[in-house]
């Protein structure tokens, strides 16, 4: 007689909601992953977790495979070509520590909270220690995997992992932890205060990080609660490695990345020699000098934003002129318009967005509204997504920038705000981006542009931006909505 298969055993034997579930397994084993629908259990669960109902979640594509790359490990490579969007990865997380868990407290070092619970489960958990043991622990890249004590006939439990009962399995443990746990973007359950948690995911961490040497990342992540979601961003030919960037494009100080690099004992060259550069000399070791040359629009602007960064700390908008706004504003253009015309011509000397150009730009939002007005704030605000999106497309800080701008139209409008001809124009640009990201991100066929049914995904595509810490940068993000609009449009 036939064995019958789990479905089949599941509808006849447990309730229907059970063979619902077995379905969604099924469908989720080859990537059918309703994203807007988990993006919306997201937005109800506070962004805390998926439940359970919605599926295992255990997703990789069968178009990656793991291999040894000299000088890096392993990496995930394509086995076949993979086009721009398709789905990467989908996992729940293997452990999190959340802000509100009994064993989290404030300013508690979360890399051993993660540690302590991973040694107390693995020890129960044979399958748990047998994934944990799959990744990288920074030491021996051949390293030990799930051994499990030979069995003795006295025995009662379980296996149990190599070095259980010592420090030697909670050492190697930590050592996992730091090298490929994840922090997520959670808030308190209580106060909702965004507030960071560290987590474990199992296939996330195998995908390597893309030095600037490298082609650029060819795939970014988001966050739908706790569930992590990869997807290509660029299409990736056969044989070539799947490559993120730990770094945030974000970054308005080198040492931020250069602080990330460190901390998975890693050096890019390319990177460090741009930082040298821009603004730290000290870290030229043996290059020429010609590599410290920066071109002229940007020394430009550099020396203009230091000019206005050594203004008194604390005197805040009195102490600058308008004609210091002007130049600052004039020669970041002018050092933008050169990497523009650069990435155009497929010559790019410098990074993409280098973080004195972040910093610039998170400077001169505030001015332009205090010497300028509204309109010309939303556009210098618009002008950092932009850059964000030329850099690394479709990263969570690109998302962020359109949905923040989207939902400041939305509550101007609601507030009766009248817009004028430049913020008419920005406000489609904003729809058509955030679409456009939407699109990509919930995985779905082309938004209608316009319309109730497009306005309304976009309306809980950026809800669910919001909730997985979206709008939390700099003065634009914490300035009341009231004085915003009081602030006059760009005459
Ligand atoms: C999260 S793991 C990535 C997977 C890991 N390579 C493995 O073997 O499983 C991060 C570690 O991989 C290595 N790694 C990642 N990207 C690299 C790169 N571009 N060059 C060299 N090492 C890299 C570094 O040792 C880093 O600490």
């Amino acid at each position: 007689m036939k064995e019958p298969g789990v479905r089949e055993y599941a509808r006849e034997n447990y309730s229907d909601k059970f063979s619902l579930l077995v379905e969604v397994g099924a469908r989720h084993m080859t990537g059918q992953i309703d994203v807007p629908m988990l993006m919306r259990a997201a937005i109800a669960n506070n962004h805390y977790e998926i439940p359970g109902e919605a599926g295992p979640l255990r997703y990789q594509s069968p178009k990656l495979t793991r291999e040894w790359i000299p000088g890096r490990g392993r990496g995930m490579i394509a086995s076949e070509d993979i086009a721009a969007g398709e789905l990467l990865i989908c996992e729940r997380p293997m452990d999190l520590v959340r802000p509100g868990d009994s064993d989290w407290a404030y300013g508690a070092n979360l890399e051993e909270v993660l540690t302590q619970r991973l040694t107390a489960r693995c020890l129960n958990e044979a399958q748990l220690m047998e994934d944990v043991c799959t990744l990288f622990d920074g030491q021996d890249p051949a390293g030990p995997g799930w051994v499990p004590h030979s069995w003795q006939t006295e025995d009662f439990a379980v296996p149990m992992p190599r070095g259980a009962g010592t420090p030697v399995l909670e050492y190697r443990l930590g050592r996992i932890v730091k090298h490929n746990a994840h922090r997520w973007p959670g808030c308190h359950p209580q106060t909702l205060t965004p507030m960071p948690g560290l987590g474990l995911w199992l296939v996330p961490p195998m995908v390597n990080h893309a030095l600037e040497c490298d082609s650029r990342p060819n795939t970014a992540h988001v966050f739908v609660g706790d569930v992590m979601v990869f997807r290509a961003i660029a299409p990736i030919k056969k044989g070539q490695e799947v490559l993120d960037r730990y770094s945030t494009p974000l970054a308005d100080r080198f040492q931020w990345t250069l602080h990330t690099l460190a901390a998975h004992e890693m050096r890019d060259a390319t990177y460090e020699a741009a930082a040298a550069r821009w603004e730290e000399p000290a870290l030229l070791v043996d290059s020429t000098s010609s590599e410290l040359a920066l071109s002229k629009s940007r020394k430009i602007m550099l020396e203009s934003l230091r000019r206005m960064e050594s203004k008194e700390p604390g005197s805040g908008l009195d102490a600058v002129s308008r004609d210091d706004y002007q130049e600052l504003k004039d020669s970041y253009f002018a050092a933008a318009a050169e990497t523009r015309q650069e990435l155009q011509e497929g010559r790019l000397k410098e990074l993409p967005l280098a973080p004195p150009e972040v910093r610039c730009l998170n400077l001169l939002c505030p001015l332009s509204f205090h010497f300028e007005g509204r309109s010309s704030c939303l556009e210098l605000r618009a002008e950092l997504a932009r850059r964000v999106s030329l850099a690394r497309p479709f990263h969570f800080g690109e998302v962020k920038l359109w949905a923040e701008l989207f939902e400041r139209f939305k509550k101007m409008e609601e507030a009766g705000a009248t817009f004028s001809a430049e913020e008419t124009t920005l406000r489609a640009e904003v729809d058509r981006e955030l679409a456009r990201c939407a699109e990509f991100w919930q995985g779905v066929g082309t938004l209608p542009a316009s319309g109730s049914e497009g306005h309304q995904l976009k309306e809980e595509f950026a809800l669910w931006v919001k909730g997985s810490e979206g709008f939390h940068l700099m003065w634009f993000s914490d300035f009341p909505l009231s004085k915003f609009l009081s602030g006059p449009p760009t005459s």
